[in-house]
């Protein structure tokens, strides 16, 4: 897609609304018009070349009463104007936030946090403004066509001399225009990097005062700004330029026509109320090409900011950007979202998988999308204020998400051939075939950076599978991500991401409670004792990312947001991280005995995990290397042998 089309596909979103603000500040361009007409009938009354019927007095009512009409008109401008800009902005913020929570969770987004934010704000912001600065033109137009006609008829010489301004500034803005668009561009990415650091800092306090890098940190975050603020220099340097020669032709132009008007007026062939119009059209003429001039910069920084958007979509149409969709404001069309979300749950109907890909896709397995939807949906503290209850996200972001899917009971789930490397290191997985039945439990082992994370994430959805297929009971599952959710499927990450908020949010993210859930599932997770030790209980407030947990109840809380959500399929990714033998252990013997039909995949190279295991996978290189029960790797695979062994070594 084009810079133009996105622009006009912008405007298109509410036509209407962009055609009132059109109207409005074309009229409010258009107005100043009639004061000039005024003041030359002014003049010339005084002068005694021209007599108004009513009198001087009556013009100078007039000129109040076109100067508080212009207000006027101004005052509903911006009315239209707010309109428009906030929710183009909006609808483009809504429709990028709806693509990240519906890519693969593992690559939602393709750079920094601390850069998509400034994707996020500023971005949208230029285009907003680009958006803002069009309605100008057509005032623009009609007002220099209808003064120049007027101008003419009075002098056609002099009229040359108020539109010499006008050349110069609109030459001047095209030459420097490629050079503006150069420096905005250098100066966007210069301010995303030094956001980038921002994040990343704040986000591993920890890890630089360990490794004593702080100083390292600091002197890179200096080179970081020193480059913004020389790309920030040239930027607004060039911009203040451009727009001082907007300001200044005006006074160039007032020269002109003053030096010619003196002969003109010995010669008697120009009156004092000529000179007073063409003074007063010139000093609108060169304001109309300030904002000729602005629209052009907006429109240049419009084209950078959406390449820069478009980056974030990962290869998906730019179209997406400005699909119409609700955006919380204003009563919802009928048709939209309500209606299209009955379609869908009828196309995903009870029979699982195959249809569940007909909807519209919703993202990741349960790590992801309640995540997502919590995290915007509630506040740091306390239950979420009305206006962003969870009820109301789904209001806003249905049209994208399909409803849940309700799969048949699962008998047996497949994957075969499934591979994914990352483009980055070309590694990851290739050609994984595995088998998990129900009530089964299996163990993936394997060296460090052997692809266990990498199996799980493709298999669920997190990662896109470049290759291989994924069957439940049989049926292909088409959209691993919108299918490898509860009720089907629940997932614990590796680095579990807790929230700032009370310790039963986190763990319900959402999900209503029901009597004894929360409790059952702090037991399953071995987390019941550590509840006493902790001020409030679970309405403890556990700080931001889970901070004041310890290491292991930050993996066993997120433990327990998996149990507490009915599963037929629980994933576990390596929780011995940060988990004592004994308490990795009970947490495995509990979930062994209360699993029930729910087949379990387990990342672990724990023998607590292995001896639990009916089946175990062992990868290397991303390849599974071996496979069987314990019994039969320790006596096949040299591999399985030193994981088994290792762990009493170390
Ligand atoms: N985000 C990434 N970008 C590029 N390469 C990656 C990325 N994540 C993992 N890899 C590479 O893919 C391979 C498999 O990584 P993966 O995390 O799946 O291994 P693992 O067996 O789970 O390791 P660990 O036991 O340390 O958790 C590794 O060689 C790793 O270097």
């Amino acid at each position: 897609m084009k810079t133009r089309s996105f622009f006009w596909s912008l405007i298109r979103y509410r036509p209407g609304l962009y055609a009132l603000n059109l109207i409005f500040w074309s009229l409010i361009h258009m107005a100043p018009l009639v004061p000039g007409l005024l003041t030359k009938a002014f003049f010339d009354d005084l002068e005694g070349s021209y007599d108004f019927p009513y009198g001087v007095a009556a013009i100078a009512a007039l000129l109040v009463a076109a100067a508080l009409g212009r207000i006027g008109l101004i005052y509903v401008g911006f009315l239209t104007d707010v309109n428009v800009r906030y929710r183009i902005s909006m609808l483009l913020r809504r429709n990028m936030l709806a693509h990240v929570l519906k890519e693969p969770g593992a690559r939602a987004i393709p750079v920094s946090p601390g850069e998509a934010i400034s994707n996020f704000r500023d971005d949208v912001d230029h285009t907003e403004e680009a958006v803002s600065w069009s309605v100008d033109m057509l005032g623009l137009i009609g007002f220099v066509g209808v003064a120049s006609w007027i101008l003419i008829s009075i002098d056609a010489q002099m009229t040359v001399l108020v539109f010499v301004p006008l050349i110069l500034v609109v030459t001047a803005a095209q030459v420097a225009t490629a050079r503006i668009q150069k420096y905005r561009a250098a100066s966007r990415e210069a301010t995303a990097k030094v956001t980038g650091a921002i994040s990343e800092m704040f986000g591993n306090v920890q890890a630089i005062q360990v490794a004593g890098a702080e100083k390292r940190v600091v002197g890179r975050f200096v080179q970081l700004s020193e480059r913004r603020r020389q790309t920030m220099v040239k930027d607004k340097l060039m911009t203040e330029a451009l727009s001082s020669v907007f300001a200044n032709s005006v006074n160039l132009g007032t020269g002109l026509i003053l030096l010619l008007a003196g002969y003109k007026m010995r010669a008697g062939g120009f009156s004092v109320g000529d000179l007073a119009l063409f003074v007063y059209y010139l000093t609108f003429v060169t304001q109309l090409i300030g904002n000729v001039g602005n629209f052009m910069t907006y429109y240049k920084q419009m084209a950078v900011s959406f390449g820069r958007i478009k980056s974030m979509l990962q290869g998906a149409p730019a179209q997406l950007l400005t699909k119409p969709a609700y955006i919380g404001l204003g009563r919802r069309k009928p048709g939209r979202g309500g209606q299209a979300q009955e379609a869908r749950a009828a196309q995903a109907g009870p029979s699982g998988p195959a249809e569940s890909s007909a909807g519209g896709g919703a993202s990741g397995a349960s790590e992801s999308r309640p995540t997502a939807a919590a995290a915007a949906a509630e506040p740091n503290s306390g239950p979420p204020p009305a206006s962003v209850r969870e009820s109301d996200l789904s209001v806003r972001l249905d049209d994208d998400f399909a409803p849940p899917v309700q799969a048949p009971p699962l008998q047996v789930l497949e994957a075969r051939g499934l591979t994914y490397r990352f483009p980055e290191t070309g590694r990851g997985i290739e050609g994984i075939d595995l088998t998990l039945r129900a009530g089964s439990f299996t163990v993936v082992t394997g060296m460090i950076g052997s692809g266990k994370t990498t199996l799980v994430r493709t298999l669920l959805g997190l990662l896109p599978a470049e290759a291989g297929e994924v069957r439940w009971n049989g049926e292909t599952v088409e959209r691993p991500a919108d299918f490898f959710v509860p009720p089907q499927s629940a997932y614990t990450a590796q680095i579990p991401r807790l929230y700032s908020d009370r310790l039963r949010n986190n763990i319900l993210l959402g999900e209503p409670e029901r009597p004894g859930s929360v409790a059952g599932a702090l037991h399953a997770a071995v987390m019941e004792e550590d509840i006493g030790g902790l001020e409030h209980g679970l309405d403890t407030m556990v700080g931001p990312r889970g901070v004041k947990l310890s290491g292991g109840q930050a993996q066993r809380t997120a433990a327990a947001r998996m149990l507490v959500r009915d599963a037929q399929l629980y994933v576990f990714d390596d929780l011995s991280s940060a988990l004592d033998v004994e308490t990795e252990r009970r947490l495995w013997e509990r979930l062994f005995r209360q699993r029930g039909d729910a087949a379990c995949l387990v990342v672990s190279h724990r023998k607590a995990a292995l001896a639990h295991a009916d089946h175990i996978i062992v990868l290397h290189g991303g390849r599974i290397e071996a496979e069987g029960s314990a019994e039969e790797l320790l006596r096949t695979s040299e591999s399985f042998r030193q994981l088994w062994h290792g762990e009493e070594t170390g």
